[in-house]
């Protein structure tokens, strides 16, 4: 709401309170309504002579006493599981069951509350709620973080984990025990936290859970009597979850009497009131005033809010030991609040939690506005979702097509398709992303360039930046060990596929008489932009792939061109294993004449290693006669049909004197099944 309006609405106070009934009206616990109530305080704050006190919401009515919540009474876990599995559902029992949310239709999956969440339904970003749970008669306050599935996320759920002391670890009862089911596993397991493992969608007509206990028993050694069978859909034995969290996972240690000491575990960035960081506080007690001091930059803030997740904010007087919830402290950049940082007292100096390491990006590519004159706009675009993105690394980038732009760096290829639907939907922005690769590693022999980088090992995040054969001693690749789930009857195809992909195989075991899990030790760049995709289709949707860091291996790399008309695109240069130029150059060449519309004059289009042309395809001469159809003199359909014509011609970018499609630059890369 502008200021001007709001003016207005203060000239009478009669207006004013109507408006403020009318805000508790609209008072449901959604972030929509947060937002618009925040963003007319701040309008308010902003006017000369006026001096605004929030009005008390029902949160503050309802302000609970933590500290009636020592930490034998608190019990804070995560909801891992493989995608789609029904995490989100649960919560949302669990938060109805609780009354943190009303039972209603609407409420559906209230924890993913971005829209490319809602639209994909795959949650992107953990997400914390506190719940009040009567338990025997005693109250106990209950943190669940809900997590993402998908294995680009991983670094969310591995530091969720670091705030919890168990979990929930979701099976569905009708798929089993699935990639990412093993993955979150052994994360939770190496966290030494317990874990209750939850059968979900007993409902369903084809649901054993029979079955999938004894795979739980078989792959995770977990009794089957510990399984909790369920349907979060329905409601079902909801209730019984709730009771093993509090008999199952132990309560946090840490003692409000030793010094107030907290872990970040999460931030995000709120435009009126900076850095809103989520904390676990492992001893003491934080209040607004305090001033509290960041382990990582040694500097100084003054607290001016605490409270928990409900799962919207709730500010409360303190937070204490134990408490899983969130601290504004007029932080004014996410990189003050470091993930993984630890908070502590002023007066009362702390030795720094152990933190974790930073998310490191596994695929870059370059990022261009549509036209230049876009470029301001996408600057502070992605200035803005990376605030709220610290997994995203972002540089400068130019290209001699694309003008100025930035090479951005992802966690996986759904994280940076996630990033460019956000950048269009959330700031209305269009954007050209080029091809994603890899970082390669070179170990430079030539005593200048050594100089010139600092160091004999260089990192390669852009392909064009590939250096040559002359000045290097070896190439090395980022490998993954990936694991595959599936019913044996398509271990066949998929061992070719692995084998096409140049994955070694390390392991095989059956985690019951028809499924089957596989290990493969697979080269990034083999499995990055298509494989699962691939996988999916070949298995008719059963298989499911997860993947980690492997480290890196040396290998024969070289870098192949693509030409258009003999003018090499510097967006569409890839880094290819020497061996697969030639396959990959033909496969490359084809999927560009297919992606490339006919224009008026043919179009040829190469690859090249060097000055050697390994592979061509040409397309036809074409002129597209939009108007050959109308017949007669009606003008305005002419002119809706050139309209329409231009339209398309804005989605394609010109590299020389062909319009290339945006889309035609990850296309490219994508390999169809054999
Ligand atoms: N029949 C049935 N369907 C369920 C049940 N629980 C969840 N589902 C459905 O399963 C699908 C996935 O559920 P979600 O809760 O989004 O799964 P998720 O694990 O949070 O998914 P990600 O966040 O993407 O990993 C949705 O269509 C749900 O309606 C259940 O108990 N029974």
């Amino acid at each position: 709401m502008s200021v001007c309006l709001v003016t207005r609405f203060c000239q009478t106070s009669s207006i004013l309170s109507q408006f403020k009934i009318c805000i508790r009206k609209s008072q449901r616990y959604n972030s929509s309504y947060a937002v618009s109530r925040h963003r007319w305080i701040q309008s308010l704050s902003v006017l000369p002579g006026i001096t605004f006190r929030r009005t008390s919401t029902q949160a503050d009515k309802d302000s609970v006493d933590l500290s009636k919540f020592p930490a034998d009474r608190i019990r804070n876990f995560c909801i891992i599981a493989h995608i789609d599995h029904g995490k989100s559902t649960l919560a949302d029992r669990l938060l109805e069951m609780t009354g943190a949310i009303a039972k209603t239709e609407k409420n559906k999956q209230v924890l993913d509350k971005l829209q490319v969440e809602r639209e994909r339904g795959i949650t992107v970003k953990a997400q914390t709620a506190s719940l009040f749970y009567n338990y025997e008669g005693e109250q106990y306050l209950l943190n669940l973080i809900d997590t993402p599935g998908h294995v680009d996320f991983s670094y969310e759920v591995s530091r969720s984990l670091s705030a919890c002391q168990g979990v929930l670890l979701i099976v569905d009862a009708n798929q089993g025990v699935q990639a990412q089911t093993v993955a979150n596993f052994y994360l939770a397991f190496e966290a030494q936290l317990s874990i209750i493992p939850v059968i979900n969608k007993i409902d369903l007509k084809n649901a054993d859970p029979g079955r999938v206990e004894s795979q739980i028993e078989k792959v995770f050694d977990i009794p089957a009597e510990e399984c909790i069978r369920i349907s979060a859909k329905l409601g079902t034995n909801v209730e019984k979850v709730l009771q093993a969290v509090v008999e199952r996972i132990p309560p946090p240690a840490g003692s409000i009497d030793e010094p107030f000491k907290a872990l970040v575990f999460d931030s995000n960035f709120d435009h009126y009131r900076g850095v809103v960081a989520n904390i676990a506080v492992f001893g003491g007690r934080v209040k607004k005033g305090d001033k509290m001091v960041s382990a990582h930059l040694r500097k100084t803030y003054e607290v001016n809010e605490v409270g928990l997740l409900r799962p919207d904010e709730f500010p409360t007087q303190k937070l204490f030991a134990g408490q899983v919830g969130y601290i504004i402290a007029g932080m004014k950049d996410v990189k003050e609040a470091q993930i993984g940082d630890t908070l502590f007292l002023q007066e009362q100096q702390v030795e720094a939690l152990p933190g974790f390491k930073p998310a490191k990006p596994m695929v870059f590519a370059g990022m261009y506005p549509m036209d230049q004159s876009e470029y301001q706009g996408l600057r502070s675009a992605i200035e803005r979702l990376t605030l709220n993105d610290s997994s995203v690394t972002v540089q400068k980038d130019s290209s001699l097509a694309l003008g100025a732009g930035w090479r951005l760096g992802f966690l996986g290829l759904l994280h940076m398709e996630v990033f460019n639907q956000r950048l269009e939907q959330e700031y209305n922005a269009s954007v050209i992303v080029t091809a994603p690769t890899v970082p390669y590693k070179a170990v430079l022999s030539s005593a200048k360039l050594i100089k010139e980088h600092g160091s004999e090992e260089i990192t390669i995040v852009n392909p064009a930046q590939f250096p040559e054969r002359s000045v290097v001693s070896e190439y090395l690749e980022p490998m993954v060990l990936g694991t595959i789930l599936a019913p044996d009857a398509y271990t066949g195809k998929i061992m070719s596929l692995c084998l096409d992909r140049r994955g070694v195989q390390k392991n095989m075991v059956y985690i019951d008489d028809q499924r089957v899990m596989m290990k493969y030790l697979f080269p990034l760049n083999e499995i990055v932009v298509d494989f699962y995709d691939l996988l999916k289709s070949l298995s008719s949707g059963y298989a499911s792939f997860d993947y980690e860091n492997a480290g890196y291996e040396a290998a024969d790399l070289i870098k192949m061109d693509l030409l258009l008309n003999g003018r090499p695109v510097e967006e569409l240069t890839t880094i290819v294993h020497r061996e697969r130029a030639y396959t990959m150059g033909k496969a490359m060449c084809e999927r560009l004449k297919d992606s490339i519309p006919r224009q008026m004059f043919e179009i040829a289009v190469q690859a090249a290693v060097g000055n050697k042309v390994i592979a061509r395809e040409t397309i036809k001469a074409y002129r597209k006669n939009v108007l050959a159809k109308c017949y007669g003199g009606d003008i305005t359909r002419k002119m809706k049909l050139l309209k329409k014509q231009a339209e398309g011609k804005k989605k394609m970018r010109r590299i020389g004197n062909v319009d290339v499609p945006k889309d035609a630059f990850i296309n490219v890369l994508k390999r169809k099944e054999k």
